[in-house]
C-alpha cells in the first residue's frame, strides 16, 4: 500500500492508498522536531483504530517544510524498508515540467496540485489552496504549472492583526452575515471574510483575463468551503486533490520505471 504525505506549513496529512483508493485520511500538526519514531507511534495507533493493515510498501511525500524530510525519509527506511519519493527532487519525475523563471523553486504543493487538478478536470485550471498560504496555481492546457499568486492565507492574517495590535483579540475565521460589524470581532471578521471574497474573485477575474481561454476554478483546503459563494467563485470543490496529485506522481514514476 502506499503512504501519501502532504506536509504543509500548518499540518501534515498522511493518507494510505490501497491501489484502487484512499482507505483513510489522517492529520497531524506540522513539526520538523517530531522523529521517525514519534510519527509511527502515532500512524500506527490510528491505522489499528480504523482496522487498515500497515502494510505500507511504498512512499512519497510533497512538503513546503524542507527540514521535515530527513526524519520523514527514516520513517519510510526504518518501518516500512523503502525510499521515498519527494516531490521536487531530481529523482521524483514530474508528467510536465513546470514553466517559471529559470532558477525558481516551485512549492512542491503547488507542482502536486498541478498534476491532482489536471488529472481530474483537465488542462486551464486555476487551482486555489487555503493553506497557510492562499495559493493560485495555473495549470496549462498539457497540465504544466505555469505560475499563479501567493496570498497570505486566511489564519495568518486574523493572527497578524491579532500580534500587531494590542487591543485586537484571537478570533477564528466565520461567515458573517453582514459587513458592518458592530462589535470589534465582528468588525475583524466581515474584514477578513469580505476582504478574502474580494481576493479570490479579483486574482481569478485577472488570471482569466490575461489567460488565452476560459478556464476552470478548482479549490482545495479546509477553509475552501467556506468561501464558496454560490457558483461565483469556484467551479468545483476537492478537499483531497493534493492527495490524489500525490498518488498520480508515484503512478507515473512507477510507469516510466523509476520506482
Ligand atoms: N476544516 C477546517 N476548519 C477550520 N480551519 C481549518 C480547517 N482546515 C484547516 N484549517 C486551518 O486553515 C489553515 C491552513 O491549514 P492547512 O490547509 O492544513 O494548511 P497547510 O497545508 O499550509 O499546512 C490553518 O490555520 C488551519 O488551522
Ligand atoms: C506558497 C507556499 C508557502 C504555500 O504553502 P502552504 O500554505 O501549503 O504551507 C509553498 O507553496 C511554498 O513555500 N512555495 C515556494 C515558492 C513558490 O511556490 O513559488
Ligand atoms: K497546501
Amino acid at each position: 500500500m502506499l503512504l501519501a504525505i502532504d506536509c504543509g506549513n500548518t499540518n501534515t496529512v498522511f493518507s494510505i492508498h490501497d491501489g484502487e483508493k484512499f482507505l483513510c485520511t489522517l492529520r497531524t500538526s506540522t513539526e520538523h522536531q517530531r522523529t521517525a519514531d514519534q510519527y509511527y507511534v502515532w500512524l500506527s495507533t490510528l491505522l489499528e483504530h480504523h482496522r487498515i493493515p500497515l502494510d505500507i510498501d511504498a512512499v512519497i511525500i510533497s512538503t513546503t517544510v524542507p527540514r521535515v524530510v530527513f526524519n520523514l525519509r527514516v520513517l519510510a527506511d526504518r518501518y516500512f524498508n523503502c525510499r521515498p519519493l519527494v516531490v521536487g527532487k531530481p529523482e521524483c519525475l514530474l508528467p510536465r515540467a513546470p514553466r517559471v523563471d529559470e532558477g525558481t523553486v516551485v512549492g512542491p504543493d503547488r507542482l502536486v496540485n498541478a498534476v491532482g487538478g489536471f488529472d481530474r478536470y483537465g488542462g486551464n485550471l486555476i487551482v486555489v489552496d487555503f493553506g497557510t498560504a492562499t495559493t493560485f496555481d495555473v495549470v496549462a492546457d498539457d497540465g504544466a504549472y505555469v505560475g499563479g499568486v501567493i496570498a497570505p492565507g486566511v489564519n495568518l492574517s486574523l493572527q497578524a492583526l491579532h500580534e500587531a495590535a494590542a487591543a485586537l483579540p484571537h478570533v477564528d475565521v466565520t461567515k458573517p452575515q453582514k459587513v458592518i460589524g458592530t462589535n470589534t470581532v465582528a468588525c475583524m471578521q466581515a474584514g477578513v471574510f469580505w476582504g478574502y471574497v474580494g481576493l479570490v474573485r479579483e486574482i481569478t477575474a485577472r488570471i482569466k483575463g490575461e489567460y488565452d481561454r476560459p478556464m476552470k476554478v478548482i479549490s482545495t483546503g479546509g477553509l475552501a468551503p467556506l468561501f464558496a459563494q454560490g457558483d461565483t467563485l469556484y467551479d468545483e470543490f476537492d478537499e483531497f486533490l493534493t492527495i490524489h496529485g500525490l498518488r498520480i506522481i508515484y503512478d507515473y514514476n512507477r510507469e516510466q520505471g523509476n520506482v
